[in-house]
């Protein structure tokens, strides 16, 4: 019995994988990989020379701007593929981010959410058990629901309403989590899943509802801060290099997990709307809106597993991390720097 609780051998790898005259050391796919993390993803990965990556995105959030730098690289390709389809590709890992993040999209069409998590990871599933390749999900915090237990560590089974507006979107991701953990024991694939909780950084989508990405566009257009009531609750807030990092060490790593991927550091939406003000425009207003439905009350990682299993923790502190992101949100704002 292996030390993931099953007796099954991984697949062994198709033998198209072996059929190209060039063999790259390790081919990987990254579903979603236009989106925010994905791009950055990709990014670290084809720093490697000896890695090939195919993306495959259906550019719903995502866009081919954020992978402009590496399209017509000879070890990268770039293929318009919704997930919710089957894909036949040679790889060795595949990296599945492929669905929408942020709440405003994912509520958008949540009958397409919830076949984007669940066709969407069936397929991927049944893509790595034909191809023998390791598979990673990036799952979410939202597992967790409105959590009773805080922070929250990987064994809470989480508090979840399962027929509300966000249930498209976390109960879509818990099924694609048992899903990951069937395949795991029925067919012996190797996965990973990773839990991942609130990240910021370059390339979100400027209008596109999560906290930072408002506050820091709002700040920079001089227009009030929307806090939604009642501004206690919390989220912590990972940079995106430091979530690349936990990504790929989970991926290269021996643990399956769930393993929350996040930055303890707990801020609450006030506190957040303070610091955005503080640092990027000291003369703009906060206003108090309305919240939306199931909003989590509070939201912080136990993250004592992914520093035993992966030696992994946030470096980059969140005073830190803001400016970076205002830098990039001027350039694409067309407002300029302050320095
Ligand atoms: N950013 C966060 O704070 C956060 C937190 C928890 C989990 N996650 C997870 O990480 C992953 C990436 O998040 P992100 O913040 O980069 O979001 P994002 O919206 O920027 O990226 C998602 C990408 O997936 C693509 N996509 C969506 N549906 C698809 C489909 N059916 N077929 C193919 N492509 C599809 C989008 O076009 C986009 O490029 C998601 O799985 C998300 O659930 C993100
Ligand atoms: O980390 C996670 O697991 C999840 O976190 C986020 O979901 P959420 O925390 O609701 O993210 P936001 O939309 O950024 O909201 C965070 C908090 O900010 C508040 N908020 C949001 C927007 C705004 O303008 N003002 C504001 O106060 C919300 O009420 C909420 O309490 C992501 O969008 C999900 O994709 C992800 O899976």
């Amino acid at each position: 019995m292996s030390a993931n609780g099953t007796d099954k051998k991984p697949p062994s790898p198709s033998p198209l994988r072996f059929s190209k005259f060039f063999q790259s050391n390790m081919r990987i796919l990254v579903t979603g990989g236009a989106g925010f993390i994905g791009s950055h993803l990709v990014d670290k990965l084809m720093e490697n020379e000896k890695n090939e990556v195919i993306v495959v995105d259906n550019y719903f959030t995502g866009t081919k701007d954020n992978l402009k730098k590496w399209i017509g690289h000879p070890r990268f390709e770039l293929i318009r593929h919704d997930v919710t389809e089957t894909l036949l590709v040679e790889v060795d890992r595949i990296y599945h981010l492929a669905c929408p993040a942020s709440p405003i999209f994912y509520k958008y069409n949540p009958v397409k959410t919830i076949k984007t998590n669940v066709i969407g990871t069936l397929n991927m599933l049944g893509l790595a058990k034909r191809v023998g390749a390791r598979i990673l999900l990036t799952s979410t915090s939202e597992v967790y629901g409105d959590p009773l237990e805080h922070p929250q560590n990987e064994s809470y089974w989480g508090n979840v309403n399962p027929i509300g507006v966000r249930s498209c979107y976390d109960e879509g991701k818990r099924v694609a989590e048992t899903l990951m953990f069937d395949y795991h024991r029925q067919h012996g694939i190797e996965i990973r899943i990773a839990r991942i909780f609130n990240t910021y950084g370059p390339r979100m989508n400027i209008d596109d509802g999560r906290v930072v990405s408002n506050f820091i566009a709002q700040a920079i257009r001089n227009e009030p801060l929307t806090v939604q009531l009642p501004g206690t609750q919390t989220r912590s807030f990972c940079y995106v290099s430091d979530m690349v990092d936990g990504l790929i060490r989970l991926m290269e790593g021996e643990n399956t997990g769930p393993i929350n991927i996040g930055n303890p550091g707990e801020f609450t939406m006030l506190e957040l709307a303070e610091a955005v003000k503080e640092l990027i425009n000291p003369e703009v207003k906060i206003s108090m809106v309305e919240n939306t439905p199931d909003d989590p009350r509070q939201r912080k990682p136990d993250i004592t597993k992914a520093k035993e299993l992966l030696g992994w923790e946030p470096k980059v502190k969140l005073r830190d991390g803001l400016p970076l992101m205002e830098e990039d949100f001027r350039q694409r704002l067309g407002s300029p720097s302050k320095n």
